[in-house]
C-alpha cells in the first residue's frame, strides 16, 4: 500500500547523505527503498566511506549486501533514518509494527538527528490507528500482559507468541482508544516490559510522501 508515496520520502531523506557519515539504519518496508537507493549510490561510488548503526538483522544483512560498513557503536551517529507505523503532528510515532523497536529506540536516541520516513496514511491527529507494540521477556509474560491491560487497553500476543523479536522476546500488540504519550513511562514501569512503541521527543524531521510530492515537518529533540 501507497509503496510510491514511501518510495518518495525516502528518496527525498536520502538527499541529506553524503559521503563519510555514520548513519542509523531503521528496519521496515520505507527503510528498504531509503537503503536499495544508499546501497545504488555507495556500489556506484557516489557516496565513500558510509558507516551504519543497525536495527535489526535484517537491516544488516541488507546493508552488509550493498557493502555498507555495519558497526554495533552509537558513538557519533549523525542521522538515524527510520520509518514509523503512525505519527502525530508534534512528531510523536509509534513504532513497532516489524518488533524492531527496541533497537530502533536505543539508535534513534542516540543519534544527533531522527529522520522518519513515511507515506501519507500513517498520519493522524491522535495516535490511535496503529495498535501500540510493547516487548515483553519471555517470563511470566500472561501475569505482565495483564498489568498492562491494566492501563486500559486489550493486549495479543503477536501471531500468538509465534513472533519473537531479534532479541528473544514477545511483542504485545496493545490496542487503546487513544495512544497518549504519557503511556510510554506508565508501561514501561510494568516489571517485564522491555520497551515501549511510543517514541516521543525524539523525531527531527518527518518526511512525507503525499502522491508524488513529498512534504517535510520540522521538530526539536526534546
Ligand atoms: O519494527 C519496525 C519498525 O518500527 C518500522 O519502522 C515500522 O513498523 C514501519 O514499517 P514500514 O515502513 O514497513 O511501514
Amino acid at each position: 500500500m501507497y509503496e510510491n508515496e514511501k518510495r518518495i520520502s525516502a528518496m527525498e531523506a536520502l538527499k541529506h547523505v553524503h559521503s563519510n557519515m555514520k548513519l542509523g539504519l531503521g528496519t521496515g518496508s520505507t527503510t528498504k527503498y531509503f537503503l536499495d537507493g544508499l546501497g545504488e549510490l555507495v556500489k556506484s561510488g557516489k557516496i565513500t566511506d558510509i558507516t551504519g548503526v543497525p536495527t535489526s538483522l535484517r537491516t544488516a544483512d541488507l546493508a552488509k549486501s550493498y557493502g555498507i560498513k555495519i558497526e554495533n557503536n552509537l558513538e557519533g551517529i549523525e542521522i538515524d533514518f527510520d520509518g514509523a507505523d503512525e505519527f502525530d503532528g508534534s512528531g510523536n510515532l509509534i513504532k513497532g509494527g516489524g518488533g524492531a523497536l527496541v533497537r530502533e529506540k536505543i539508535v534513534a536516541y542516540n543519534s544527533k538527528e531522527v529522520y522518519i520516513m513515511a507515506d501519507h496514511s500513517k498520519f493522524s491527529e491522535k495516535l490511535h490507528s496503529f495498535p501500540l507494540p510493547v516487548e515483553v521477556l519471555p517470563f511470566m509474560e500472561d501475569v505482565t500482559k495483564k498489568n498492562i491491560e491494566k492501563t486500559g487497553c486489550k493486549a495479543t500476543f503477536r501471531d500468538g507468541k509465534k513472533f519473537k523479536s531479534d532479541n528473544g522476546n514477545y511483542i504485545l500488540d496493545c490496542r487503546f482508544d487513544f495512544t497518549d504519550v504519557v503511556l510510554e513511562t506508565e508501561i514501561k514501569m510494568i516489571p517485564g516490559v522491555v520497551e515501549v512503541g511510543i517514541f516521543s521527543g525524539i523525531t527531527t524531521k518527518v518526511f512525507i510522501g503525499e502522491n508524488e510530492k513529498c512534504r517535510v515537518m520540522d521538530f526539536q529533540k526534546s
